[in-house]
């Protein structure tokens, strides 16, 4: 019998709250039936499994009497209890009923009559028998209290009852009919499953009938506050699991209706057209394999969920991706030749050696050649080349512009686990082009970054690399895919900044500056008829002669490119744009006067500001390399009362400072043949400033123009006006080849400078490099020392120096 088997209540017979005397003592001892886990309370029937063979015998021991005292174990797991290891307190009961089970055991039913404090122990073997004192109950006075409690008491019981699924409705009427509060406590006290053992050995123990009652009471109410958060708690997981099997039962419901009615919802429709869009994109097998299995698992999931969208957009990628989709047919020479010269003018070289890389492509065309790469200045048209060969090649044509790019994900993309994650600039570009042989313009590859962020540059080498590139694979994609035929074309302002690895595996191709005579001829062949176009000027309303064009380029930019020139003549065809929405209806000729009113006063005068410096003795101009085309330097020199010292600033590198020393050495040591004094630098300070102190410079090239500034100032002769050098000195004055010959050439030619001294090793390189229209209306000196060099630089007799003068004041009046 379970321990907290409920008693029942006796249905008849027994008068309730009998007393049977206050104090009175058993007549005589009577057997004691030791139970454990249970307690019988007075008036309830609690039927007993007694398979203890002491408690056997007791019971086949009773005869005519059937009295016994039932007792609390106190602690239930004793076999053999003896008097000490019982509660004191119990229940005289009588026996009703007794049946024999299969087991040997014994059922009894018994009834509790009072309670009973236990006196001596009059037997111990076979069973115990002992002496006992009933425990009268006087029924107390009923107050107003007493009966509130009662009926909350009965209230209590009743809410229990009914939302307990165990206890059976019956409970409730008996509890309402019981009137004495003792009787009403020993009731709901043996009614109750939740007690423990000890929580009713208590009440039994609690002669006092309101403090019996007092403590059902709290029972009750504990059980109801538990109940209370038990149903609560258990309607809420009850709401949301039904919410969400309704949810789902509605979705299914929703299918098969659909279905039945050959409907797909959008979901459906939108996976059945990804569907159809994998099996059509003509993917590698595996790749196919591997979409198709995402794209089921979409399918299975709750579009709501949040990864749908995530798992969506990958699967999309994959499907969209031009895997197979071709736009070329083959490469056409003679029709490349064509739009080459049909858009750009002159660069004969370069195209040359573009139809030479295009030709090898057409004879192989699964060649696993070098990347092209187009080297030179701003606005020399690097770009509008590569366009150029796309649209010989009759295919697609994207700009991915490197400059700047720091993290190795922005070429090769973020694995998919990143939040917002997104396949790199070459798969981007690939799916907005729907090719996979387009023409990709790699720009600024020189000005790749890299940090923590990993190293774009080494991304880029798998990327271009002939190869490799046929299984690139994308971090977001996470599938190979064949970049061997996209065509990919370099830019770059200057090739040291370009990673070793990725220069060995290009083709350079160098473009240089323009001369004012080629920018002309640009402007009017292309960026005239352009900028009247974009601007919506007629094109019969403007005349643009050479001479505009020339001043334009000469005293309006500074630039080894055409960049800024159209972008003046575009401000020209603006101006005028607004003179014809302003009622203009002539011709409009654009003279130099036109010029200024458009443009304003003239912005760049170099050859004025070359005439103007160079008045000093010590100032010379030398010609440097920059990574936008050539340009003049000026390097001053200037001395005051000292002891020696000598001074370099201006932003300048060791290897540039190293060959000043150099150049003051030979100075110093060819003092006499100066014409200066031997010890010259005792009592002087020497400084040599190079301006535009915030640009850094180095390179051993301004070696000779330093001696050159030193001379001067030091034998007080100002240079020849409108002159520029380069070159490099050893300590013995021998002028050394430098690099760079064309672009400086360039900028001298752009500054308006007529003589330039060049190292005599240098003579190849210009007849090589340089065309006569580019090197007309200069004198180039070619010098193997010092000396050759100073012979042109410096006036040598009187009438010179008047030339020099006359010369200097016509530049400077000209700009007046
Ligand atoms: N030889 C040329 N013939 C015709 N147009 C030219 C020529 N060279 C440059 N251009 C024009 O000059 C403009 C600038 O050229 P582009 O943008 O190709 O320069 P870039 O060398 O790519 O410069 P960056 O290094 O700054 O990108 C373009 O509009 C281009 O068409």
């Amino acid at each position: 019998m379970p321990s907290d088997f409920v008693s029942v209540i006796k249905p008849t017979g027994v008068k309730t709250g009998e007393v049977v005397g206050q104090g009175e003592v058993g007549r005589g001892a009577i057997p004691v039936l030791p139970v454990r886990d249970t307690v019988l309370f007075p008036h309830a029937v609690l039927p007993l499994t007694v398979g203890r063979e002491s408690s056997i015998q007791l019971i086949q021991s009773l005869g005519e009497e059937k009295t016994i005292l039932v007792v609390a174990q106190q602690d239930a797991r004793l076999d053999t209890p003896e008097g000490t290891d019982l509660h004191s307190v119990g229940t005289r009961a009588t026996v009703h009923k007794v049946v024999k089970m299969p087991n040997q055991s014994l059922f009894v039913f018994t009834e509790g009559n009072e309670r009973v404090r236990l006196g001596e122990f009059t037997q111990l073997m076979p069973f115990m028998t002992a002496e006992y004192e009933i425990l009268s109950e006087v029924e107390p006075e009923k107050t107003p209290e007493l009966e509130a409690l009662q009926r909350n008491v009965v209230s209590q019981f009743q809410q229990i009852v009914t939302s307990s699924p165990t206890l059976s409705d019956d409970l409730q009427t008996i509890a309402i009919n019981i009137d004495e509060p003792g009787r009403l406590a020993d009731f709901i006290a043996s009614s109750l499953p939740f007690l423990t053992t000890t929580d009713k050995q208590e009440l039994l123990e609690t002669s006092s009938v309101s403090a019996r009652l007092e403590r059902v009471n709290k029972h009750l109410a504990k059980e109801l506050e538990v109940q209370q958060l038990r149903n609560k708690i258990q309607s809420e997981v009850q709401d949301s699991v039904q919410q969400s099997q309704r949810d789902y039962y509605l979705r299914e419901q929703m299918k098969a209706i659909q279905k039945e009615l050959g409907d797909l919802d959008d979901t459906q429709k939108d996976i059945a057209e990804l569907k159809e869009k994998i099996e059509n994109a003509g993917m590698p097998e595996e790749t196919q394999k591997d979409a198709l299995k995402e794209l089921a698992r979409l399918s299975r999931m709750n579009p709501a969920a949040a990864d749908y969208s995530l798992t969506r957009n990958y699967v999309e990628w994959l499907a969209v991706l031009p895997w197979a989709k071709t736009s070329s047919g083959e490469v056409d020479i003679l029709k490349a030749k064509a739009f080459l010269d049909e858009d750009h003018y002159g660069l004969k070289k370069v195209k040359d050696r573009i139809l030479d890389y295009l030709s090898v492509r057409r004879l192989k065309p699964d060649m696993k050649g070098p990347i092209l790469c187009f080297v030179g200045p701003p606005g020399v048209g690097k770009t509008s080349l590569g366009k150029s060969i796309a649209r010989a090649l009759d295919r697609k044509f994207s700009r991915i512009s490197l400059g700047g790019m720091h993290d190795e994900a922005e070429i090769r993309g973020h694995r998919r686990t990143y939040i917002g994650a997104l396949p790199g600039q070459i798969i981007q570009h690939l799916k907005r082009v729907e090719v996979k042989d387009p023409v990709f313009m790699l720009d600024e590859i020189d000005k790749l970054g890299r940090d923590f962020r990993g190293d774009p540059a080494s991304a880029l080498l798998e990327t271009l690399d002939p190869e490799q590139n046929n299984t690139f694979r994308d971090n977001y994609l996470d599938q190979p895919f064949d970049l061997s035929k996209v065509l990919f074309i370099c830019t770059a302002n200057q090739l040291d900044t370009i990673p070793g690895p990725l220069l060995d595996r290009m083709e350079i191709i160098e473009l240089t500056g323009y001369t004012e005579e080629e920018k002309v001829a640009i402007a009017q062949k292309y960026l005239i008829p352009r900028q009247i176009k974009e601007n919506g000027v007629p094109d019969d309303m403007m005349e643009f002669p050479q001479e505009s064009v020339a001043l334009v380029a000469r005293h309006y930019t500074r630039e080894a490119g055409v960049r800024k020139l159209e972008q003046q003549i575009g401000t020209v065809c603006r101006k005028l744009a607004r003179k014809i929405a302003e009622g203009r209806t002539e011709k409009l000729v654009i003279t130099p006067e036109i010029i200024h009113e458009f443009l304003g006063g003239i912005k760049v005068r170099v050859d004025t500001e070359i005439a103007e410096r160079t008045k000093r003795a010590g100032v010379v101009v030398g010609l440097a390399w920059t990574p936008a085309g050539g340009d003049i330097l000026f390097i001053e020199a200037n001395k005051m009362k000292g002891k020696g010292g000598f001074n370099i600033t201006g932003q300048i590198g060791d290897v540039m400072k190293e060959s000043m020393q150099a150049a003051l050495t030979w100075v110093r040591s060819n003092a006499i043949g100066l014409g200066l004094d031997e010890d010259f630098t005792k009592d002087l300070d020497l400084h040599i400033h190079v301006p535009a102190g915030a640009i850094p410079k180095d390179g051993p090239s301004a070696g000779v123009t330093m001696a050159t500034a030193l001379v001067s100032l030091l034998t007080d002769k100002p240079v020849r006006p409108l002159l520029a050098m380069t070159g490099e000195i050893t300590l013995s004055g021998d002028v050394l080849p430098v690099g760079g010959i064309k672009e400086k050439f360039l900028a001298a030619k752009r500054a308006g400078v007529r003589d330039v001294i060049l190292p005599v090793d240098c003579k190849q390189q210009v007849d090589e490099d340089l065309t006569p229209d580019q090197t007309e209306g200069i004198t180039i000196h070619y010098a193997r020392r010092i000396e050759d060099v100073l012979a042109v630089a410096l006036p040598k007799n009187l009438v010179e120096e008047v030339q020099d003068e006359e010369v200097r004041e016509e530049v400077l009046q000209a700009a007046v």
